[in-house]
């Protein structure tokens, strides 16, 4: 690896290295990291308990947990500024806590989550800071050092900062520029805390791309990171730190799901793939989110409800129907594989009736779909399913006229309501966003009014509240009709 051992200038300080590399940053030799039974406590407070983990050369590892489960106090501890109570940490080998302060940061660079900084130079030399640990106490920038701040301040985008106050630009800047220190750093490993977290959606991405890039020409980087579909998408690794311990450390897929989310976030979260990057896509709702009106007797009786829809809007009902709490029975379909409302059902491992894309229904799937619905309390259609022309789904829709106990119209607040499909639609009201306590009501509604055909609507997704629906149901966002005509 590269000796900053042996990066020994003359006493005028000039470099009698080499000719400078153009990209002389880059040559940094891959490092891994072990942490080895690792404990530390603050007062009678313990923060981590016996953690143990490897890091690869080469790797990207992002640490994810809820606040305050210890991500910043473990790279504290792998960067040496903090000394474990027990256990031990090497870089490349190298006890970080067992080597002077200079040799450790030649190994390991920091960005903090807090980058304000106390003084007020000029960006550019807040940069070259990130050279001192490679240079003796009394020696000057040599070409090198001038090259490599150049070039981090380019990387980082902050090149036209270079000459502005430290503290005068903005928050996002700062941490940008305390990125670009550490590139200049050179470090075979470097700690990020929290790297996107002022940063608006293009600096994120581009911030993580070049850590990306970071990694590929070598660097072992770990980063604590709160957004999970980032984490998921530029990690090679993720570790889930909950209650002092390593709760999971594997791929993103493996360590992100919606147990995994249940246990440590305390939340209810779908976990589906995006279908542009790839990569995981968490949406969440906190844990047994109650419906308001939702008295514990009632609790007591389970409400089925399955339903027909595909897409953004059905797979929005069936989350939150999910979440609504253990009373409600959910089921969906028939959803093509790979479909959002699919994938949200496989996750919250609710029942569904899934078929192959571009496959028609089967005559088996049909009765599989009328049981469903002849057993539901009630059914959840959505508004396209509502208005498509289809001939499967006029099929479908007719079972639910004959079959369903009571019908409740999901509608999203773009969607054109003014067509109405075979499913004669009451006055669609437009109301307040859906949640689990609207499209409970619009259930309990339609359960009420007449179970034998109630023809209920909630308007889905709009976040405009609106006037009352006629029958008085004020501010609900929720209309119920008898349509025994
Ligand atoms: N210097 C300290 N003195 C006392 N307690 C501390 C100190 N540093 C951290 N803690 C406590 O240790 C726990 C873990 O904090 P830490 O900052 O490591 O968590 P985190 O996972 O990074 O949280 P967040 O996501 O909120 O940044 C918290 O309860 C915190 O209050």
């Amino acid at each position: 690896m590269r000796s900053f051992e042996n990066d020994e200038r003359g006493d005028d300080g000039t470099n009698r290295d080499p000719p400078v590399d153009p990209e002389p940053e880059s040559s940094v030799e891959p490092a891994s990291i072990a942490v080895d039974g690792v404990s530390r406590s603050f007062g009678d407070l313990p923060v981590l308990e016996n953690v143990s983990l490897t890091v690869d050369p080469g790797e990207f590892v992002g640490f994810v947990g809820p606040n305050g489960a210890g991500k910043t106090t473990l790279l504290r501890l792998i960067s040496g500024a903090l000394e474990p109570d027990s256990g031990t940490v090497t870089v490349d080998g190298v006890d970080v806590h067992d080597v002077p302060s200079k040799r450790s940061s030649q190994l390991v660079s920091v960005v903090p989550q807090d980058t304000t900084l106390s003084f007020s130079f000029p960006v550019r030399d807040v940069v070259e800071m990130g050279r001192h640990p490679h240079r003796s106490r009394f020696s000057g920038p040599t070409p090198e050092d001038r090259t490599v701040v150049e070039r981090a301040l380019e990387r980082t985008r902050t090149a036209e900062l270079a000459d502005r106050p430290i503290d005068e630009v903005s928050g996002g800047q700062r941490q940008r520029v305390v990125l670009a220190r550490a590139i200049a750093q050179a470090t075979p490993v470097m700690l990020l805390d929290e790297p996107t977290a002022s940063l608006d959606v293009n600096h994120q991405l581009e911030t993580l791309e070049l850590v990306r890039e970071l990694v590929a020409e070598g660097r072992t980087v770990c980063a604590a990171i709160h957004d999970l579909e980032l984490a998921a998408r530029y990690c090679d690794r993720l570790v889930m730190l909950a209650d002092g311990e390593v709760y999971r450390n594997g791929r993103p897929a493996d360590v992100l799901t919606g147990e995994s989310l249940s246990d440590v976030f305390d939340a209810t979260a779908t976990v589906t793939r995006n279908p542009i990057t790839g990569t995981e896509t968490v949406t969440a709702f906190p844990n047994d989110a109650r419906v308001g009106n939702h008295s514990e007797d009632e609790s007591d009786r389970r409400v089925s409800v399955h339903v027909l829809g595909t897409g953004r809007t059905a797979a929005g009902v069936v989350a939150r129907l999910a979440t609504a709490g253990e009373w409600v029975d959910v089921s969906v379909g028939p959803v093509t594989s790979g479909d959002t409302a699919a994938e949200t059902a496989r996750s919250l491992e609710i029942d569904r009736l899934e078929v192959a894309p571009f496959e028609s229904l089967s005559p088996a799937d049909l009765t599989a779909f009328e049981d469903r619905v002849r057993n539901a309390d009630a059914t959840v259609v959505t508004e396209s399913v509502v208005d498509s022309d289809g001939t499967g789904t006029r099929r479908l829709l007719e079972s639910v006229e004959t079959m369903a106990d009571a019908v409740v119209i999901a509608t999203r607040a773009e969607d054109d309501t003014s067509r109405e499909g075979p499913i004669a639609s009451p006055e669609r009201e437009r109301g307040v966003m859906a949640t689990p306590e609207t499209v409970l009501e619009a259930i309990r509604n339609a359960l009420e009014s007449d179970r034998d055909s109630a023809r209920s609507v909630v308007d889905f997704d709009s976040s405009e509240t609106s006037s009352s629906s006629s029958d008085g149901d004020s501010g609900s966002g929720v209309s119920a009709e008898s349509s025994n005509d």
